[in-house]
């Protein structure tokens, strides 16, 4: 129970392998969905439907004798909206509620009746009993139906993806690593609409935040707040250092876990390494965003840099990657080309700094490396 008079119905997904085919999710992942019971009662949003029976069910039970009168749909991805088929044989009568683009979405997954459906736009209410609902469009917040439901009767808000986190309920982690990870992989890309939508959610008396995935936010609210406003600002977030590297035989590497541990003894407060041929993808990409010095070092490969490499910096620009300082490191045997591929694509970035002096290894680090690694500790320690 969320409220006197509103309930959750999600489910836990702990089987799944990949979320959106790519990202791991060790704890799983939660489809939320909610109930307020009212005069009239509205569910908002529905499941994935690989989870569609276990929804129903917590849906049947949560109505009792009674039966829903709208679905709003705050998102048409499919990992909640799936189930709206489903949703809709056992309910036949309930109103759909949407904007002018989640039906068009929804019109390409189902083959629906789109005769008993409300169409809503920015400030339009719906009035349940006590519960008024204020429709608040969010596009781009990540797809460009999305919109958020605020109840200002409980004062609650149904924020759709936007403060959600991977991991299934009730997984013991802490908040903000997983809600990183979800945020920059997914919304990432659209800081500017993230930043509208806070505007907007400024002049609203927030007390609870439902968001479709994670756990149901309420108490000090300005946490997850500011977080999102660094986040969706593209300001780095904790002082340090992040070092992703991707090395063929390991000389890089060692190279680098050097590099730290001068960071360390220069007193630089955070040092976090990642292997990008074997560590998270989608966790090496917070921790850039995360940091605001970042060192990418890799071995050259084929006249241009090892393909893992090449693949995190494209996922960087993908997710408007900027306002950061970074430094080169690479290793070749005959042409080093890794710092010239990797500053190709940096160039295609907004407001990155490269710090001059990239360093070319040529296989193992020598002393004379050494030295041009500590003067590259104390840079990144002093700027
Ligand atoms: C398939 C392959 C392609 C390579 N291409 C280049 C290259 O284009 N230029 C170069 O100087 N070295 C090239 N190298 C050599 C490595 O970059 C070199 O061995 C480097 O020292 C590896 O560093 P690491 O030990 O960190 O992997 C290549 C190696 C392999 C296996």
């Amino acid at each position: 129970m969320i409220t006197n008079d509103i309930l959750y119905v999600g489910v836990d997904d702990k089987d799944i392998d990949l979320f959106e085919g790519q990202f791991v999710v060790p704890n799983g992942i939660a489809y939320n969905s909610y109930v307020i019971l009212d005069d009239k009662i509205a569910v908002m949003d529905t499941v994935d439907k690989r989870k569609g029976a276990e929804y129903l069910a917590n849906l049947e039970k949560a109505l009792g004798d009674r039966f829903p009168d709208y679905l709003i749909v705050s998102h048409v991805e499919p990992d909640h909206a799936s189930s709206v088929q489903l949703f809709l044989e056992k309910y036949p009568q309930a109103q759909l509620v949407g904007n002018t683009k989640t039906f068009q979405l929804l019109a390409q997954y189902f083959d629906l009746n789109f005769d008993n459906i409300l169409t809503v736009k920015e400030g339009d209410t719906l009035l349940l009993g006590k519960h008024e609902l204020h429709f608040i469009l969010t596009p781009m917040v990540h797809w460009p139906e999305v919109m958020f439901t605020y109840d200002s009767y409980d004062k609650v808000l149904f924020s759709a993806d936007a403060f959600g986190k991977f991991g299934a309920l009730g997984a013991k982690e802490d908040w903000t690593c997983e809600a990183r990870r979800y945020y920059f992989n997914i919304v990432g890309k659209f800081g500017m609409p993230v930043q509208t939508v806070l505007k907007k959610a400024a002049t609203l008396d927030i007390r609870i935040i439902c968001p479709l995935h994670g756990p149901v936010l309420s108490g000090d609210l300005s946490k997850y707040l500011d977080k999102y406003n660094i986040w969706s600002s593209y300001e780095p977030e904790s002082e340090g250092v992040f070092i992703a590297y991707a090395s063929l035989h390991g000389n890089t590497r060692d190279a680098v876990l050097a590099l730290k541990e001068m960071l360390l003894s220069k007193g630089c407060p955070e040092v976090v390494v990642s292997d990008l041929a074997r560590n998270d993808m989608a966790e090496a990409l917070e921790h850039a965003f995360c940091y605001g010095k970042v060192v990418l070092a890799a071995s050259s490969y084929n006249g241009g840099v090892m393909p893992f490499m090449e693949d995190f910096l494209h996922h960087l620009k993908g997710k408007n990657y900027q306002k950061r300082t970074v430094a080169l490191v690479e290793n070749g045997s005959w042409a080093p080309s890794a710092n010239k591929a990797m500053t190709e694509i940096l160039s295609q970035m907004k407001d990155i700094t490269i710090l001059d002096s990239p360093i070319t290894l040529r296989g193992v680090m020598k002393d004379e490396d050494k030295k041009a690694f500590e003067v590259l500790a104390d840079k990144l320690c002093i700027s």
